[in-house]
């Protein structure tokens, strides 16, 4: 008999400002993927796309991102190869590069897919442990599966479970030629146990999220790239500041728009990334508080180029403000009117509607 079950990841903005690879949150664009495992079908899965970056994303088990994952947690306990019978109908809301987290739905969702096909039933920590085997910083994919305003470090491991953790991406997500069956190689890495550690922080409800997304994509192993390796003291002590001040204030109601504006202020890696955006600096100084009334604070969104406004009221007025904005260097955006979702990751039985 089939089984039919669905996957549903939010989608994540991360970095809010200071906190660069430490806080995320997820927000209402989602992954969706529905999925039947019928004994004795196909021996390799087949993948359908329908929503955004359908025309991209690879229909080949093999190649694509969310099914390589899924294959890494499976063997990485013990199974060796995808179950027969395996077909997922993928939807998805959340655009590729763009700096909301599409990456780290695609892995969380593969994750869950893996623990389902094997019916490994990992408890969310060994989730998370999977997950930052393959996007090694914390933030997007502890959001994406936990839910929520998160925080998350990763823990300075012993030098064995390191070099685990540390093994090169090509050994966690091997190439896997479908045909070759038994001859794919020894099976990956299982992860070392509690690599990531988190805690959810309070949002306020009267804060809404607006992202204004640019047609065009930023990668984010790009945007990393144009990070310096060392940072000045007073650069450092400016972000931490900050950031103490922000997890709390988000959470207090009603919110403070001018301590919270200050608070998403950033000298870790938006500076770094504003060649990669045209007018960030411009942009994130054209909408303020004094400017515009019920904002409490703008950001880049992740690594880019998403930029991320929070506010209480007239949220359509800073929308058209940040577009026309991004119109003067000849960019056409999409405004998304989001919510902060308090549910993470979630596997449900039966196809959802
Ligand atoms: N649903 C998906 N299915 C398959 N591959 C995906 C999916 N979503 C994202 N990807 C892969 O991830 C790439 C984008 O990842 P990248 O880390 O560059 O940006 P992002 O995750 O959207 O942004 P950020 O990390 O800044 O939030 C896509 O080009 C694609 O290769
Ligand atoms: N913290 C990450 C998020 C993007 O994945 C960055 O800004 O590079």
């Amino acid at each position: 008999m089939s089984r039919q079950f669905s996957i549903r990841v939010p989608c994540t903005s991360s970095n809010i400002g200071p906190g660069f690879d430490v806080v995320g949150l997820s927000l209402s664009l989602y992954l969706t993927l529905r999925v039947t495992v019928t004994p004795g079908g196909a021996p390799h899965p087949r993948l359908a796309y329908t929503g955004t970056g359908a025309a991209e994303a690879p229909l080949d088990a093999y190649k694509n991102l969310t099914t390589r994952c899924a294959l890494y947690v499976l063997r990485a306990n013990g199974i060796s190869a995808f179950p027969a019978g395996v077909e997922i109908d993928v939807h998805n809301e959340v655009p590729f590069g763009r700096g909301l987290g599409s990456s780290g739905a695609a892995v969380i969702a593969g994750i869950l897919l893996g623990n389902e096909l094997g019916q490994l039933k990992l408890s969310t920590s060994r989730l998370l442990d999977h997950a930052l085997m393959i996007e090694r910083h914390p933030d997007n994919v502890t959001a994406a599966l936990v839910g929520g305003f998160v925080g998350s470090y990763l823990l300075d491991l012993p030098a064995e479970a390191a070099a685990k953790k540390d093994v090169p991406l090509s050994e966690v997500l091997p190439e896997y030629p479908p045909d070759a069956g038994e001859t794919w190689g020894p099976h990956p890495p299982a992860p070392p146990e509690g690599i990531g550690h988190y805690i959810r922080f309070g949002w306020a409800k009267e804060i809404k999220v607006i992202a204004i997304i640019p047609e065009f994509e930023v990668s984010t192993a790009k945007a990393r790239d144009a990070l310096p390796d060392t940072y000045s003291k007073a650069d450092l002590i400016f972000n931490l500041q900050r950031l103490a001040v922000l997890t709390t204030a988000l959470a207090r109601s009603p919110p403070d728009a001018g301590l919270i504006f200050q608070a998403m202020q950033d000298r870790v890696h938006q500076p770094y990334r504003k060649h990669l955006i045209p007018g960030l600096p411009r942009i994130l100084a054209s909408v303020t508080p004094s400017t515009h009334a019920g904002l409490l604070g703008i950001c880049l969104s992740g690594a880019g180029p998403t930029i991320l406004a929070l506010a209480t009221d007239d949220e359509r007025r800073i929308a058209d403000t940040i577009v026309e904005e991004f119109k003067k260097d000849g960019i056409k955006c999409a405004a998304e009117f989001l919510h902060v979702t308090q549910d993470g990751a979630q596997v449900s039985e039966g196809h959802l509607p």
